[in-house]
C-alpha cells in the first residue's frame, strides 16, 4: 500500500458504483480502483458543508491519525484525494455494512456474539491508546461489519491524539462519560466507558442511561443510575462487567487490559473476534 499513500488519485481513478449510504457530509459509494480492481468505498465530502461547519481540521486530523493505524478491527483509510468541490476519503470496504442496522433488525445481540464484538473492540483501542489515540465516538453508528462478520472501528472524524486533549462536545449524549459530559478534561478512559454503553446496548437494545429529555440523559450520566432490565435475561457475569466499565471515576474504571480476561468475556467472546 506504499505507493498508495504518495499517489495522487483522481475520480477516473475508480468506477463507482451504488450509493451505500448518506452522511451529514455527503455519500459514501461502493467503487473500484480501475487498475488493481481493488473493491473501496468511497466517502464524498462537499468542502461547501466541511467549511461551513469548520471541520476540515478534524478531517486533516483523522486523515494524520487513520493513516499510522493498522488494524483487522479499524477500518482503513487508505488515502484521500480533492477537485474543486469534493474531498474524497479512499475507505475500506465493509462488505456487511453497519452494525447499527444489524442491531436495530436483532433488537439485541446473544452473549456470545455481544462478547465477540466488546473483545474486538478493547483489542482495537488497546492499539490505538498504544498509539496515544483516543477514538471518543464509539458508538453503534460508527461500527461497520466485514465480509467475515468481523468488526471494524470507522470514522475517526472526532479522535485526537490524547497529548492535546480537547474538550469539545461529540455527537450524541448518550455514549459520553460523566467527565466529557460536565467537559472537564479526559483520557483514554473515555473510551473503556464507551466501551460498556456499547456492551450494555449490544445486550439490551438500548443504551443504559437513554431518557426522553437530553437534561435526564445528562443527569442519569453524571449519577450513573445504571438499571438492569428484567427482560432479556442477561448473566450476572455480563452485568458485573458492565459495572466495572461504568464508573464515574475514570481512574476506577477497569482496564482494557483486565477486561479481555473478565470470565463473561473468556467464556463467551469468540477468539477469532
Ligand atoms: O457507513 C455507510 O454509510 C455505509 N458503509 N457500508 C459499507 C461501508 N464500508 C466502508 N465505509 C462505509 N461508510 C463510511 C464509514 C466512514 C469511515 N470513515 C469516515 N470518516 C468520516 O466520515 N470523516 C469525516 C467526515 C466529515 C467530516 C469530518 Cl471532520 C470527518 S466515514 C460503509
Amino acid at each position: 500500500q506504499k505507493e498508495a499513500a504518495q499517489k495522487r488519485w483522481t475520480i477516473s481513478d475508480f468506477d463507482v458504483g451504488k450509493p451505500l449510504g448518506r452522511g451529514k457530509f455527503g455519500h459514501v459509494y461502493i467503487a473500484r480502483e480501475k487498475r488493481s480492481n481493488h473493491i473501496v468505498a468511497l466517502k464524498v465530502l462537499f468542502k461547501s458543508q466541511l467549511q461551513q461547519s469548520q471541520v476540515e481540521h478534524q478531517l486533516r486530523r483523522e486523515v494524520e491519525i487513520q493513516s499510522h493505524l493498522r488494524h483487522p478491527n479499524i477500518l482503513r483509510l487508505y488515502g484521500y484525494f480533492y477537485d474543486q468541490k469534493r474531498v474524497y476519503l479512499i475507505l475500506e470496504y465493509a462488505a456487511r455494512g453497519e452494525l447499527y442496522k444489524e442491531l436495530q433488525k436483532c433488537k439485541y445481540f446473544s452473549e456470545r456474539r455481544a462478547a465477540t464484538y466488546v473483545a474486538s473492540l478493547a483489542r482495537a483501542l488497546i492499539y490505538c491508546h498504544g498509539k496515544h489515540v483516543i477514538h471518543r465516538d464509539i458508538k453503534p453508528e460508527n461500527l461497520l461489519i466485514g465480509a467475515q462478520g468481523e468488526l471494524k472501528i470507522a470514522d475517526f472524524g472526532w479522535s485526537v491524539h490524547t497529548f492535546n486533549r480537547r474538550r469539545t462536545m461529540c455527537g450524541t449524549l448518550d455514549y459520553l462519560p460523566p467527565e466529557m459530559v460536565e467537559s472537564v478534561e479526559h483520557d483514554a478512559s473515555v473510551d473503556i466507558w464507551s466501551l460498556g454503553i456499547l456492551c450494555y446496548e449490544f445486550l439490551y437494545g438500548v443504551p443504559p442511561f437513554e431518557a426522553k429529555e437530553h437534561s435526564d440523559t445528562y443527569r442519569r450520566i453524571v449519577q450513573v443510575d445504571l438499571k438492569f432490565p428484567p427482560k432479556p435475561i442477561v448473566s450476572s457475569s455480563a452485568k458485573d462487567l458492565i459495572s466495572q466499565m461504568l464508573v464515574k471515576e475514570s481512574t476506577q474504571r477497569l482496564a482494557l487490559h483486565k477486561l479481555l480476561e473478565h470470565p463473561w468475556i473468556v467464556q463467551n467472546a469468540d477468539p477469532s473476534g
